[in-house]
């Protein structure tokens, strides 16, 4: 099996050179503003966990991010409390003060939660503190406050649980993990309450109600993973001492936000703010039940495990097909809660990598190529690019001076409105204050007549006073009317709301229940639809072998059929050959006995008519007026000549003859020859010479007793093979035999003492066969 990876990394590689490749980037996203998600993936035992937290002496992922981070934030980050999550996934700025006030209030109740972890010198954030290597990001912004929050769930058995929610771990019962705080003494624990995942206005999936930690430095950070670690299900299995029961998911998110143009606080401003995050996901390792020895509740999580790691892997196969067919099918995330989280990620909210772990024992062999296979499906998923955020300075100051400049004109009128006060207050006064009243002379005609003056003034004066006193008092009283009546108004309204808002309560809770019911029901028809899934995968498995079979068996049937035919043709063809070649020797048979009774008849009737003498006979000196040698042509057995008609159709027949003449052949040079006329004539037949014709004919020839030259004329039929061969059927053997007549002669006179009838015969059999040959 070969798969292809943008990287692969050895045994041997450090965390270190890990970090580097694979991580430090999405530290720099974070810094960006962009989300990331960064998981492992693997079969049981093959080092998930140790990748994504490493050990004490080779720190993997999650320290080595937190690290950086905050190497890199130091300088820039915001006091505590400053930033407030709002809950449903944003944040809003607060002031210092608040933000002070928050803390002592904080402080002085220690059970409100979620609180930041206290510092834990533990063995492992000191040695943590020893990452030799400083990272730092430099796209830090100096104009921006930054602070960090983390959260970590776990997905188990597709419910999503809060690893760092107000849970007391309890000292009597076990497991630990599923209490929630209890406030009254003795209560009966309650189970841990699964959280739902919502989606927020930027379209981001999140844990609805999840805890979110502010933490100012690495140790915080990982003494709250610490925390949270040890509620997560971690399991004894035959394959792993602590193997991951559930899936872990670390949420690091990077709040940020601009300084005003003075430097000194944070803008308030929500659109300002950018809260960006990196999720650390350690999967649990999928597994073979029988391999894990797992059984009763080992074996329902694996089966949930494996489940939710199938529909990741559906989700990302559907992506890749929508993608290289350019469809828009709907992808199921919502089969599972881990792809139902993720959906964002997919979708383009940000930079998704997936390290591929493989456990090098030969009997993970085949759990690895399923591993290694889906990986390099998943990478061909093509993932949008998210935007960087980038804080718009101008606008920020542009802002601000506006805002200076608004501040100003307020103060302005301020100093304009007080100064009015301060006007009308002295216009409260009588006058002039009381001059000299001491009437030191009876003819003092001016003291008296100027206070009497001076009194009239007051009092007109007190008058006038009086008048806006009251006209004020009326315009207080209506205005304070009117607050009253506005206040009852309010008070009203406010009452209205209240119970809008416990309508409301109590439609959500009915929601919520219904939600819950709701999801229940999709879970169990989930479940069923596996069932019916893994069925129907069975049956169409059993249809394909049972295809299979029926394919094999027709063209067996098929094999064995055409071989009958061929055997049936073989045999037909061979009997009708023989039944021709019998026909023909019993048509032969015949027509000879036919032929003799005929001679006799003829010879009885030349007795009869020349009175018993012998003058219309040929002799046989007579008869031979032929060279020496005179071709006979007979079968090999002797006796009367035959009918040699067939033969000649044979020979006659426009075949495509080839002639094997072999080289020793001697030309007899005798009247009769053969009538074919051979297409081809070879010493040495060779195959291609064989494969070019249809007829065969083989020369052949030996001395017979007599010591003249008997040449055989051996005839067949070449057939092409099923298997590209051929194969020639001798059907005929015509013999050329060549006769002294001298010899002959002698014979004659060695048998004339021989009855007369056994000599006529023989004489007759010595003469028919030329006569009737040269005929
Ligand atoms: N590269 C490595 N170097 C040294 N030890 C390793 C390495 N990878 C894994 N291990 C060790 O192998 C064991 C199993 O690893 P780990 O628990 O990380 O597996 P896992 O894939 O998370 O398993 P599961 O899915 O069951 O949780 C651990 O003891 C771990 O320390």
């Amino acid at each position: 099996t070969e798969c292809q990876f943008s990287r692969v990394f050895d045994s041997n590689v450090s965390q270190k050179r890990l970090f580097d490749c694979v991580a430090q980037t999405m530290v720099d996203d974070l810094v960006r503003g962009k989300n990331g998600l960064l998981f492992t993936y693997g079969v049981t035992s093959s080092g998930k966990t140790y990748t994504m937290t490493g050990s004490l002496e080779e720190p993997g992922f999650l320290p080595r991010c937190l690290d950086m981070l905050f190497n890199s934030i130091t300088a820039v980050q915001a006091s505590k409390y400053v930033f407030v999550p709002d809950g449903m996934n944003g944040f809003h700025v607060q002031s210092e003060a608040d933000a002070l006030l928050e803390k002592q209030e904080r402080d002085i109740l220690p059970q409100l939660t979620p609180k930041t972890p206290n510092k834990i010198e533990s063995a492992a954030t000191f040695s943590f503190r020893n990452i030799n290597v400083h990272y730092k990001e430099k796209n830090i912004n100096p104009e921006c406050r930054y602070s960090v929050f983390v959260s970590y769930v776990e997905i188990y058995n597709d419910y999503v649980y809060d690893l760092l929610g107000d849970v007391q771990l309890d000292p009597f019962n076990r497991p630990k993990y599923g209490c929630l705080v209890d406030t009254v003494p003795g209560d009966l624990l309650r189970p841990p309450q699964s959280k739902r995942l919502r989606e927020d206005k930027n379209k981001n999936m999140f844990v609805y109600g999840v805890s979110q930690v502010e933490v100012a430095s690495t140790e915080e950070a990982f003494a709250a993973f610490q925390q949270g670690q040890e509620r997560r299900r971690i399991a004894h299995t035959q394959l792993n001492a602590e193997s991951s029961r559930s899936h872990s998911i670390l949420n690091i998110r990077l709040v940020q936000a601009p300084l005003d143009p003075l430097g000194e606080d944070l803008l308030q401003e929500r659109s300002l703010i950018c809260a960006s995050q990196l999720s650390l996901v350690d999967l649990a390792g999928s597994e073979r039940m029988a391999r894990t020895g797992a059984g009763g509740e080992r074996s329902r999580e694996a089966g949930n495990i494996n489940s939710s790691l199938m529909t990741l892997r559906r989700c990302l196969e559907q992506l890749r097909e929508n993608q290289k067919n350019g469809s828009s099918d709907m992808v199921k995330y919502r089969n599972s809660k881990l792809t139902h989280l993720f959906k964002s990620y997919f979708e383009g909210h940000g930079k998704v990598k997936m390290v591929v772990c493989l456990n090098p024992n030969m009997a993970e062999y085949d759990e690895n190529i399923h591993v290694v296979q889906f990986a390099e499906m998943a990478q061909q998923v093509e993932v949008a690019r998210s935007e960087d955020f980038k804080v718009d300075t101008e606008s920020i100051k542009r802002k601000a001076m506006e805002a200076k400049v608004k501040a100003e004109e307020e103060r302005r009128k301020q100093h304009t409105a007080m100064k009015q006060l301060n006007k009308e207050a002295s216009d409260y006064s009588l006058g002039q204050p009381f001059p000299n009243l001491e009437v030191m002379d009876y003819a003092d005609n001016e003291t008296v007549p100027g206070l009497i003056s001076m009194l009239e003034h007051r009092i007109g004066r007190m008058n006038a006073i009086k008048k806006r006193v009251s006209r004020y008092g009326e315009i207080f009283r209506s205005n304070l009317s009117s607050c009253t009546q506005h206040e009852q108004s309010v008070q009203q309204q406010l009452k209205d709301c209240e119970a809008d808002l416990a309508n409301k309560t109590k439609e959500l809770n009915k929601l919520d229940r219904q939600v819950k019911k709701l999801e229940s029901k999709n879970q169990v028809l989930t479940r069923t639809t596996q069932v019916f899934e893994k069925e129907k995968k069975q049956l169409q498995d059993q249809l394909s072998d049972a295809e299979a079979m029926l394919k094999s068996s027709q063209s067996d049937s098929r094999r064995l059929e055409m071989k009958m035919k061929g055997a049936v043709a073989n045999t037909k063809a061979h009997v009708e050959k023989e039944c021709e070649k019998r026909v023909r020797t019993v048509q032969t048979e015949m027509q000879e006995k036919m032929w003799v009774k005929d001679e006799r008849l003829r010879q009885l009737k030349n007795i009869i008519s020349t009175g018993g003498g012998r003058e219309g006979r040929p002799t046989a000196a007579r008869r031979c007026q032929t060279p020496l040698k005179q071709p006979i042509s007979s079968v090999s057995s002797p006796g009367p000549p035959v009918a040699t008609k067939h033969r000649r159709s044979c020979s006659a027949s426009h075949s495509n003859w080839l002639a094997h003449l072999p080289s020793s052949t001697v030309q007899t040079e005798t009247i009769l020859q053969p009538a074919i006329r051979p297409n081809k004539v070879v010493n040495v037949p060779s195959p291609k010479d064989v494969a070019g014709a249809s007829k065969y004919l083989l020369t052949h020839q030996r001395e017979d007793g007599t010591g003249e030259i008997e040449t055989q004329l051996v005839k067949g039929e070449v057939f092409h093979t099923r298997s590209g061969g051929q194969q020639v059927q001798f059907v005929d053997i015509e013999t050329l035999k060549q006769h002294d007549p001298q010899k002959n002669e002698k014979k004659s006179i060695t048998r004339s003492e021989t009855s007369i009838e056994e000599a006529s015969v023989d004489e007759q059999s010595s003469w028919t066969d030329v006569e009737t040959r040269v005929s």
